[in-house]
């Protein structure tokens, strides 16, 4: 599968979507970790990929994204946003019911 074509397959397929350097329990690089950290204390499962093991996502996605670095969040099919913005929504409180909300409505229409 071309690789633009695998993006978009992982950010529809998956409501909450971290690429980040490592793995959430192994993170590779300061900002994954905070990152990915923030997103754990959320408490709901997200889907992540290592954009290490993906050189090809890692090459393409900040074109896509029109972002140009990693980690990258992407909810409910839209970007939003790396490290600085998710440590900021955590702080303000906003981090959580967006993840808890969209968790929500993903598991109501698994149960449709
Ligand atoms: N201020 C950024 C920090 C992230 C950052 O600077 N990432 C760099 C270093 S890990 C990056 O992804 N560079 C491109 C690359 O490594 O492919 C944020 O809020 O996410
Ligand atoms: S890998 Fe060096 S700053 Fe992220």
């Amino acid at each position: 599968m071309e690789t633009i074509d695998k993006i978009k397959q992982q950010i529809s397929e998956n409501p909450i979507i971290l690429y980040m350097k490592g793995s959430p329990k192994l993170p590779n690089c300061g900002f994954s970790s905070q990152a990915s950290q923030a997103l754990m204390s959320c408490g709901e499962p997200f889907a992540y990929v290592d954009i290490l093991l993906n050189p090809d996502i890692r090459a393409e996605l900040p074109a896509y994204a029109n972002w140009p670095t990693f980690p990258q969040l992407w909810v409910d099919g839209e970007l939003i946003g790396g490290c600085d913005i998710i440590i900021e929504m955590f702080q303000r409180g906003e981090l959580q019911p967006l993840i808890t909300e969209t968790a929500a409505k993903y598991n109501e229409a698994d149960a449709e």
